[in-house]
């Protein structure tokens, strides 16, 4: 049988999440956006929370990548931040579990090191969720098994882009001898080929996919623009 690694070299992965706040929350909802993702071509899907895990390995033929957002007061981790969430992920049978890897204080007293160790213990593969080259880097000397640039622009000490970070993925790719995964506000089909052609192993797509109320906002700003630009102008 493929291994995930095979399964997902040079492809798309979607990632399906939304929070209790978002209109789309909930686990029966998340598999059908999924199973969406998956008649469309992804090779993989990321996801957050143990049900919605469990959800969509009942309903899609997939690999899931499982995190878990949990807010530790205090602490501005949230991805994956203590064992907790990862038992919790081993226990949903997700294939592959992303964890917050930035060098930033961890809840508990929890390492990074403890974290993987845990995953490598039901031989689950982890993958370090990265704001810079440095903890890339050093997620890799810690026994990471891939790392993605998720964080980038998401820690006071990484550059805040428009787009997807290019240069991490590029400069990880060249430096690591895990794979790179490619995360973060990726909007376009065209910056996915561009990523790949950078190193990436594959790219992680969420929101311009799978959180509607954001590709409608796109849209609605477009529309919006434009009636200011032209004003009112009833008929007749
Ligand atoms: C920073 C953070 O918390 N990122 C989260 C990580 O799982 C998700 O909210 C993102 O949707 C995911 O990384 C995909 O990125 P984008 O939605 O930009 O394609």
């Amino acid at each position: 049988m493929a291994t995930i690694w095979e399964k997902t070299q040079g492809g798309l992965i979607v990632s399906c999440q939304a929070l209790p706040n978002e209109p789309l929350h909930g686990a029966g909802i998340m598999a059908r956006m999924a199973l969406a993702a998956e008649q469309g071509g992804a090779a993989a899907i990321r996801a957050n929370g143990a049900d919605d895990v469990r959800s969509i390995k009942a309903q899609t033929g997939l690999p899931v990548i499982g995190i878990v957002k949990r807010d530790y007061p205090g602490y501005p981790i949230y991805i994956t931040p203590t064992l907790r969430e990862v038992d919790e992920l081993l226990d949903a049978g997700a294939d592959m579990i992303a964890f917050d890897a930035t060098l930033r204080k961890r809840p508990n007293g929890c390492t990074a090191e403890e974290l993987i160790q845990r995953m490598h213990s039901l031989g689950v593969p982890a993958m370090a969720d990265v704001s810079t080259l440095e903890e890339a880097e050093q997620a890799e000397r810690l026994g990471a098994d891939c790392v993605s640039t998720t964080l980038s622009g998401y820690t006071p000490y990484s550059v805040s882009r428009t787009g997807p970070d290019y240069d991490l993925v590029e400069q990880a790719a060249e430096r690591l001898r895990i794979p790179v995964f490619a995360e973060g506000r990726v909007t376009e089909p065209e910056q996915v080929a561009a990523l790949l052609q950078l190193g990436a192993h594959a790219v992680v797509v969420g929101s311009a996919i799978t959180r509607p109320q954001l590709i409608a906002e796109r849209f609605a700003a477009a529309a919006g623009r434009r009636w200011q630009r032209d004003g009112f102008k009833a008929k007749g």
